[in-house]
């Protein structure tokens, strides 16, 4: 991933890593792909926030569509899909590592990994909590989910956000190991198994796609929403002085 500085998931983005993902999945020679980023220190910093703050509701329900099809596409995916996460993961970043068959984390104690939308005082919709369920299981995600943690690599591990955590300089490395071992398997069984495992959660989400652009309008165009957002951006703006 490469758009800089921080690999937020713009409207734009999103639709490029739509097209790179499908361009991938037509062309017949590719059974895997990594993702992993461009940004030095920062995986990607989640939904891009400008995207959610001050403008109108047709924008909000293109942006959220764009959200969905990114989750669902890469959920789905038949190829193999892993993350090498080598950098800070928020929010929507998480969740793009969460749709990956299997996670890889550089051991540095600066690269966390959750989803803390709370913190920003904003509700993680259901299938970003049902897809960190299926990862950790209820009872780590209610808690995780609550209080909004952003797990170091030592707790991702233990709590199971994270497959593997390595040294830095071994994620890349780590992750075509890996991606070599998913490849060994018959193609068609895994395929078959990722889809059997996954698609409840997916079909969630379809039979209830508009009615979840619907609540994130309301959701996002309420005042009080566009407040802490619009604040939350200017205290990462002021960060730097
Ligand atoms: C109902 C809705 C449900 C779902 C909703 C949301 C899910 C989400 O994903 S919300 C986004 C959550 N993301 C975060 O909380 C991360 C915010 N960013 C950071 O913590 C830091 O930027 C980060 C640690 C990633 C990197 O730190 P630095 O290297 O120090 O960079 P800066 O903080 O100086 O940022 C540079 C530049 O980027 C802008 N920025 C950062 N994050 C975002 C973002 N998510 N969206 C849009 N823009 C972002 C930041 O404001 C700086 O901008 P400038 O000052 O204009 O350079």
């Amino acid at each position: 991933m490469r758009n800089p500085p921080v690999n937020s998931l713009s409207l734009e983005f999103l639709t490029e890593l739509l097209i790179s993902l499908e361009k991938l999945e037509n062309d017949k020679t590719f059974h895997g792909i990594i993702i992993t980023s461009d940004c030095p220190g920062i995986f990607s910093a989640g939904l891009d926030l400008t995207e959610m703050c001050g403008r109108d509701p047709e924008h909000y329900a293109e942006y959220w569509k764009a959200v969905q099809e990114m989750w669902l596409r890469f959920y789905l995916s038949n190829l193999v899909v892993i993350a090498a996460i080598n950098g800070v993961s928020p929010a929507g970043g998480c969740l793009l590592s969460l749709t990956c068959d299997y996670r890889v984390l550089a051991n540095n104690p600066k690269y966390a990994i959750g989803l803390n939308e709370t913190l920003l005082g904003i509700v993680a919709p259901f299938w970003f909590k049902d897809t960190l369920v299926n990862t950790i299981g209820h009872r780590s995600a209610e808690r995780a989910l609550q209080l909004g943690l952003l797990f170091p690599p030592a707790e991702a591990l233990r709590v199971g956000v994270v497959d593997q955590v390595v040294p830095e300089d071994q994620v890349q490395s780590t992750a075509r190991l890996v991606m070599a071992q998913w490849l060994d398997i018959p193609d068609h069984a895994r395929q078959l198994t990722k889809t059997l495992m996954r698609k409840p959660t997916a079909d969630r989400l379809l039979t209830e796609r508009d009615a979840d652009i619907q609540n994130f309008v309301r959701f996002i165009c309420k005042d009080s929403i566009q407040k802490s957002l619009h604040a939350y951006l200017e205290k990462l703006k002021q960060k730097k002085g």
